[in-house]
């Protein structure tokens, strides 16, 4: 193997230091504490999961957590309801919409209601609008973590060849954009793309953001690339197993022959995600209240 591995998991934990740091900062000079809701709806294991570690790290920070789960069943309204109410609320700074939502609801709607000063994904169209033109926004946590280990690894990133695999709202497209933003020369490519091995083999920044375990190849990647896989794919589990194994996007054992630098799964973008969400709601409430916002947690 020639890639080194990039320790998206120790690199979270500095993150969550550094807010930690903050959260005392402003408990003690300002008298506030920021607080994150997040609603979950539905039963779905792996988001409760998911909602219980990020609500574990919420009070590890010194942060405040308030968790609410509604049934699926719970009607459009009553979840617009619950956003309206927690936009009221002066001890929430943050508040995240665990995504997706049951069919019979417009997550459009529901996102667009979110107070976009609370709105710590960045999904709200004022904070889609602003990250593409510029303006100072909340930046999803996922490809604000993306850049945060791009940056470090790279330094300066302008003039590279950045491909970007996906082009959600959530993942794909603000990631393009950050890059655009880094002056990168950046493409995106999805499932109509042509030739998407032609596109990866000029690429200096490869990020893969597709939901296909393993799809990516060490031998469609340029020598040397960094790369960062954003997939969390569960595979079926081995005979006598009960879970599978989680992989990433990219077939890590091929392409740490070839690139420069990879993230694994897990440890690599995963945990970034939430150092990044915790990090937004910092900034969230430092901007509520006046303070000063902290360096090095934002765009
Ligand atoms: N680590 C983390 O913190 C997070 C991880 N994730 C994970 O990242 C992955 C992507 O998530 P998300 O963006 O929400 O997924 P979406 O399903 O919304 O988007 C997937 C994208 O991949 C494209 N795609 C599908 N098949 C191919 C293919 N064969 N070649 C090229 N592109 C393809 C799709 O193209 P088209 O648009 O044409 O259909 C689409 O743009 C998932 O595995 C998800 O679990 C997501 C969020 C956070
Ligand atoms: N409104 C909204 N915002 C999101 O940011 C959002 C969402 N909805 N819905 C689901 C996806 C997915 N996502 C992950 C975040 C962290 C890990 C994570 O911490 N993963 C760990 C390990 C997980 C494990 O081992 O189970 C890792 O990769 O190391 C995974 C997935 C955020 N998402
Ligand atoms: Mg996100």
């Amino acid at each position: 193997m020639s890639a080194d591995v990039i320790d998206g998991k120790a690199f979270a934990a500095n993150i969550r230091e550094k807010v930690a740091a903050e959260v005392a900062r402003m408990k003690e000079t300002a008298g506030v504490t920021p607080g994150l809701a997040v609603v979950l709806v539905g039963e779905d294991p792996a988001s409760q999961v998911y909602v219980r570690s990020k609500g574990r790290m919420t009070r590890e920070v010194g942060m405040e957590s308030f968790e609410h789960r509604l049934n699926d069943d719970v009607s459009e309204q009553e979840l617009l309801d619950l956003v309206e109410t927690l936009n009221a609320d002066p001890k929430v700074h943050g508040i995240l919409v665990q995504l997706p939502l049951p069919g019979h609801m417009d997550s459009e709607k529901v996102i667009n209601t979110i107070d976009p000063r609370k709105d710590v994904d960045g999904f709200h169209i004022q904070n889609a609008g602003r990250l593409m033109t510029g303006q100072k926004s909340m930046v999803p946590c996922t490809p604000l973590g993306c850049l945060m280990l791009l940056r470090d690894r790279l330094g300066d990133l302008a003039g590279l060849e950045a491909v970007v695999i996906g082009r959600s709202n959530i993942v794909g497209k603000p990631m393009a954009q950050l890059l655009l933003n880094e002056r990168c020369t950046v493409t995106i490519t999805h499932s109509k793309t042509k030739d998407l091995q032609a596109h990866l083999k000029r690429a200096d920044i490869v990020v893969a953001a597709v939901g296909r375990a393993e799809m990516v190849k060490g031998d469609w990647l340029k020598p040397g690339a960094c790369v960062i896989d954003v997939g969390i794919n569960r595979l079926e589990p081995e005979p006598g197993k009960e879970k599978g194994r989680l992989v990433g996007d990219v077939d890590f054992a091929s392409a740490s022959e070839v690139a420069g630098a990879i993230t694994p799964v897990p440890g690599g973008v995963g945990p970034m995600t939430i150092a990044c969400l915790l990090a937004n709601t910092v900034t969230a409430c430092c901007r509520e209240n006046g303070l000063a916002e902290p360096e090095g947690l934002t765009a």
